[in-house]
């Protein structure tokens, strides 16, 4: 990306051809050795030299003439062929494993498609198609995209880690996948996150393909059927303990830092991530998305839920069904920003009722609670406790109802209905992954309420038509941050992300959303705008870096924020300018050299 991009663009790499042109000449057998045994992962952006828009003389100045199609086509064409093999494919997996075939075999065109058709792609790459990938990783595997470093690999993870082909790597995604998305735990499996997560890293936030490191820790499964089925390609072993997985994870973490002492962390998919972020926060550039990307996201959409609402923050009422990683992570999000409102962090506090497997989250309960839940629990229930959703809903009559519960459906149409009673306009956020798993459907929420909830979900739905009129949903989904997380937090070098900088990543999205989005009552700015969006997400997160004193490129400091996001924009990856500027510089490469002809 960004700041390594001189070294890894291809021009670079050819660059470095030219160096061996003048020891070897273009056709030496030495350069064409090198060339072919190394696997297509070994070179940087390799697969852009077969795209078939390269002119004549670039193919034979790449040696790669001959080796494709005679023609040299637009850009309109290869897509209007790649659109045309999707819509051959029957199933959304046949879709997904396509656009990973292709973002292997020619990086650029496939982020060209996906920054085209964002809105149409990132449901195939991304949730919900990801999920059945996860689950059906073992059967459907077809190539190397990630780093697989297993527990019993512990002790050379420095050494193994020199393996990763890229020597530039800024950002690292990684999950141990036990807990994939509503899935569960699906062990090495999870890979498909890390890889559909960087994916819109590169789509979204314009980070250099070659700078991404999809990475799986396979420290054992719980999932029993994975370890029975044959297939599975982890390894044949429980779960790890607590006290291995930290140790592992020490190793890790300084083996990362050590090959990369600039690099982005992103935890992803734990089933419980709370302990490693507390441990590694402070030492290095890390986040886990699923507690600070989410809080992030869904602050940022409750900020206008709340305004479109006209209730004050201090008379709402908030019950979060699941109270994990993400729905602590954006419980305690919603009470900064109700803090920020004047709320005392009590009052902001008192607005929310977290429910679980076991019911109402109460000090009284009876069982011991999980660390992440006591902030939370409440003391004003008098002894009573309310075991379902329903009794809960009843007792609180909520004006909030947040989903991150994995249940599929848990919000019933009786719930939508008095969430539509109670409330002028009930916030609904069914935010469980994938689809299959939201807690709603957009049409329940709609016509349950007569039209008037204020929504968004985790995985995308369609547009509603009801009573003769159209609804738009929101998608409250940590894409709209983590890419610019990860954007700001490289580009402006710093050393650690501050609870700041994820505030100020929620409080960009907002600033994104149209006149006309407003009207319609969007909580989210349009999804085509995701670039923009990322960029804002970034120079905030920047912002907040340097308030923290914990950036390091000062050098941004002195912008003004117009000059500071327009930079930004600059630095970030454009797949479009890619492939044109490979053919422009390859061919003024031949026509200096006069080598217009090496291989006839
Ligand atoms: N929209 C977005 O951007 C994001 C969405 N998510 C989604 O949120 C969901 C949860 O993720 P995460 O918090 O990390 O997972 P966790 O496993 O950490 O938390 C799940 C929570 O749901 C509770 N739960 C499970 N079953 C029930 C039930 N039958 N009734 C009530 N509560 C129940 C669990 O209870 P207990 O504590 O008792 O086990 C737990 O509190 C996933 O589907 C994930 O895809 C996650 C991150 C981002
Ligand atoms: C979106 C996401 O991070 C999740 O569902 O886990
Ligand atoms: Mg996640």
């Amino acid at each position: 990306m960004a700041t390594t991009s001189a070294t890894q663009a291809p021009i670079a790499h050819h660059t470095a051809n030219l160096g061996s042109i003048s020891s070897h000449g273009p056709q030496s057998p030495i350069a064409h050795r090198a060339k072919h045994t190394l696997p297509t992962a070994h070179v940087p952006n390799r697969s852009a030299h077969y795209d078939t828009s390269l002119s004549i003389p670039v193919r034979k100045y790449l040696q790669t003439y001959g080796l494709t199609p005679p023609r040299a086509e637009s850009y309109e064409i290869q897509k209007k062929r790649c659109l045309a093999q999707l819509a051959l494919k029957s199933t959304d997996i046949e879709r997904f494993l396509y656009l990973s075939t292709l973002r292997y075999n020619n990086v650029h065109l496939f982020y060209r498609l996906l920054t085209d058709h964002f809105t149409e792609l990132t449901p195939l790459v991304y949730t919900p198609t990801v999920g059945e990938a996860c689950q059906r990783w073992s059967e459907i595997y077809q190539q190397p995209e990630g780093m697989y470093l297993s527990f019993e690999d512990r002790g050379h993870l420095s050494n193994i880690i020199q393996n990763w082909p890229q020597a530039h790597v800024e950002i690292t995604v990684v999950t141990d996948g036990s807990r994939i998305l509503g899935l569960g735990d699906l062990g090495v499996g999870g890979m498909g996150i890390p890889i559909g997560k960087l994916a819109l890293y590169t789509g979204c936030a314009g980070i250099r393909p070659e700078g991404t490191l999809p990475l799986t820790v396979d420290l054992g499964t719980g999932n029993k059927a994975l370890l029975e089925d044959p297939l599975y390609m982890g390894s044949r072993r429980e779960k790890v303990t607590a006290e291995e997985e930290k140790e592992f994870l020490d190793e890790l973490m300084a083996a990362l830092k050590d090959r990369w002492p600039d690099i982005v962390i992103q935890f992803e998919d734990w089933k419980n991530p709370f302990p490693s972020l507390e441990r590694y926060r402070h030492d290095y550039a890390m986040f886990n998305d699923d507690i600070q990307g989410t809080g992030a996201v869904i602050m940022g959409g409750i900020i206008g839920a709340v305004k479109q609402s006209g209730v004050a923050p201090k008379d709402h009422r908030a019950v979060f069904l699941g109270s994990g990683s993400a729905g602590v992570g954006v419980a305690k999000q919603i009470v900064d920003y109700f803090v920020k409102e004047g709320l005392t962090e009590e009052e902001a506090k008192n607005c929310f009722w977290l429910v679980d497997s076991k019911g109402l989250v109460t000090s009284d309960r009876g069982d011991k609670l999980a660390d992440h839940k006591i902030y939370f629990s409440r003391t004003d229930n008098k002894g009573e406790q309310y075991k379902t959703l329903d009794d809960v809903i009843e007792y609180v009559k909520p004006t909030i109802i947040m989903g991150l519960s994995t249940i599929g459906g848990a919000f019933t149409p009786e719930i939508l209905q008095k969430m539509g009673k109670w409330n002028d306009r009930p916030i609904i956020f069914p935010l469980s992954n994938p689809s299959s798993k939201s807690e709603c459907t957009f049409e329940e929420a709609i016509s349950n309420t007569d039209g008037r909830a204020l929504f968004a979900s985790g995985s995308p739905f369609h547009p509603v038509t009801y009573n003769g009129k159209q609804y738009h949903p929101g998608q409250g989904n940590n894409m709209y941050v983590f890419p610019g997380i990860g954007l700001g937090t490289i580009l402006c070098k710093a050393v650690q992300v501050t609870s700041n900088m994820i505030y100020a990543s929620g409080e960009a999205l907002p600033t994104m959303i149209t006149e006309e989005e407003k009207d319609l009552a969007l909580l989210y700015p349009g999804i085509t705008r995701i670039r923009d969006v990322s960029a804002r997400v970034a120079l905030y997160v920047i912002r907040a870096a340097q308030k923290d004193n914990v950036d390091r490129l000062h050098s941004l400091r002195d912008m003004d924020d117009a000059t500071l996001e327009e930079w930004i924009k600059d630095k970030m990856y454009d797949p479009h300018k890619e492939t044109e500027e490979l053919e422009n510089e390859l061919r003024d490469i031949v026509q200096d050299l006069s080598v217009s002809s090496p291989r006839l």
